[in-house]
């Protein structure tokens, strides 16, 4: 990402320390499309507003830190994705980017799939009423106990990720006399442009099978000869091939390569076993918005570019095109959220920055202390024409590196009782939630139209005593 240093200004500093920013916006009090939620506003006195609520009487109404998610925006990005794939494909939502129950029923609603990857999640989606042909299931390492649940309801695909797991799956199925549909997780040895912790195409990491080993001890390679294993067993059914490359990517040329190589496993499948399998998957991972800096795509980009390399590989094979499926996450809920946290104390550093602590931190949002992501932040109570000043917002945790927002600029008469927002929390930040100093995980609370209700509530004290059983 191309940061370039703010050329002068805050009152702490005559020159500006190395760091990650940008050059504050002209205006500090404007909020850009491109990272918030899309009902969000100020209104008329300047207070920052989602779903027709102002944040303030929300803070009073559901405390501080909290996640407010615009349900609308979440349901027209469930729309544009359905849209933009159309009948012949499907698009199963991530939940591990964030998942509850009324989710689930948005997404059902809304005509969406739903990928899980724990017991805990299918339970989830399963309570809420998501009808089990349309999940799918992920996991490099699904329990016994999880396989069996997910084959007794009747998941529609389980994707499996191992030799281990396929002996597995179809040892179970069999056991429960089903045949249960699989697709095979293949690496394809793409190096996506994001952090190396989120990055799961190139071969040298947990998940999937990869294509090419590069050695030549099994014809075809892993992949092909997980092909032949599953054909050879009964309880399960191969229905296609699935590739995951990566989390918050912005380049489609990684989903290209991806695509274009699990067509040519489709082809060789078809030579060798005489088989045409009728699905693939390409998986999620497109990337969202999280500064001003970012530029993602738009879903009907996105499929378009899959579904033309697709169709075009498939006709140079000779294959009929399979129905696509794809597996957005971040892309749908990601955008849809922003945290709302007090400001508690602010400590000012002569010639460096301005740290303004808040009364959440890496346990609400653990993403910049763990890939070092990059957010965004604006005073939300009220608007200020003061200077900008260069902050780094920090939570109320025991560690230095309790960062929320590494390097943003606030209006420098920020006081201690403001409230401030951190826009594009609305993936992998609750669900990667902790209690570490035994925080309270914050709620999530759901707002459209003027009426905002709680979806997840906040934990408690008493939460925290019931589960430390002396
Ligand atoms: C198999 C699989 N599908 C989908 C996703 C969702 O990714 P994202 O939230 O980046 O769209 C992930 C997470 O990276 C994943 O591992
Ligand atoms: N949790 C990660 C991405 C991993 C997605 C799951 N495969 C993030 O916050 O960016």
């Amino acid at each position: 990402m191309s940061r370039s240093a703010h050329p002068a200004g805050p009152r702490h500093a005559d020159v500006l320390p190395e760091g990650h920013y940008s050059a504050p916006a002209a205006d500090l009090n404007t909020l850009d499309d491109k990272v918030w939620a899309r009902t969000v506003t100020r209104d008329a006195d300047g207070v920052v507003t989602v779903g027709g609520l102002d944040v303030t009487r929300l803070a009073e109404e559901f405390g501080t830190p909290a996640y407010f998610l615009d349900e609308a925006d979440f349901r027209a990005r469930c729309q544009e994705w359905r849209g933009a794939f159309g009948t012949d494909a499907d698009v199963f939502y991530a939940g591990k980017a964030f998942l509850s129950r009324a989710v689930v029923r948005w997404l059902y609603e809304e005509g969406l799939n739903l990928d899980v990857c724990s017991g805990g999640e299918l339970t989830t989606a399963l309570a809420a009423g998501m009808p089990a042909e349309r999940i799918a299931f992920h996991g490099n390492n699904k329990t016994p106990e999880e396989i069996e649940k997910a084959v007794s309801v009747g998941v529609g695909r389980i994707v499996v990720d191992s030799f281990l797991e396929i002996a597995r799956v179809a040892h179970i199925a069999q056991g429960l006399g089903k045949r249960q549909p699989v697709q095979i997780r293949v690496t394809v040895g793409v190096e996506a442009h994001t952090h190396e912790f989120i990055a799961t195409a190139h071969e040298d990491q947990k998940f999937g099978i990869a294509l090419s080993d590069g050695s030549a001890e099994i014809e075809g390679g892993p992949a092909a000869e997980a092909v032949r294993r599953v054909l050879s067993l009964d309880g399960l059914e191969l229905v296609g091939i699935h590739s995951h490359i990566g989390s918050q990517i912005f380049d489609m040329a990684g989903f290209e390569v991806s695509a274009r190589r699990v067509v040519g496993l489709l082809a060789r499948i078809r030579d060798e076993h005489g088989v045409e399998l009728p699905e693939i998957d390409l998986g999620g991972g497109l990337g969202i918005a999280y500064t001003s800096d970012d530029d993602p795509r738009e879903p009907h980009e996105i499929a378009k570019a899959l579904s033309s390399i697709v169709t075009r590989e498939c006709e140079a094979a000779g294959l009929r095109v399979p129905r696509i499926s794809v597996e957005p996450g971040r892309a749908i809920v990601g955008p849809t959220a922003f945290t709302l946290y007090e400001v508690g104390t602010i400590k000012p550093l002569e010639g460096l920055r301005t740290y303004v602590s808040v009364d959440g931190g890496m346990s609400d949002n653990i993403r910049t202390a763990l890939y070092d992501a990059e957010y965004s932040v604006a005073l939300a109570s009220r608007t200020s024409d003061a200077e900008p000043m260069l902050v780094r917002v920090v939570g109320k945790h025991c560690e230095s590196g309790d960062i929320v927002v590494r390097d943003a600029f606030l209006p420098a008469d920020l006081a201690p009782g403001d409230l401030i927002a951190v826009p594009a929390t609305g993936a992998y930040c609750r669900s990667m939630a902790s209690n570490y100093n035994h925080a309270l995980r914050p709620p999530v609370v759901a707002v459209r139209d003027g009426a905002a209700h709680t979806i997840v509530r906040r934990e408690t004290e008493e939460d925290l005593l019931r589960l430390d059983v002396g």
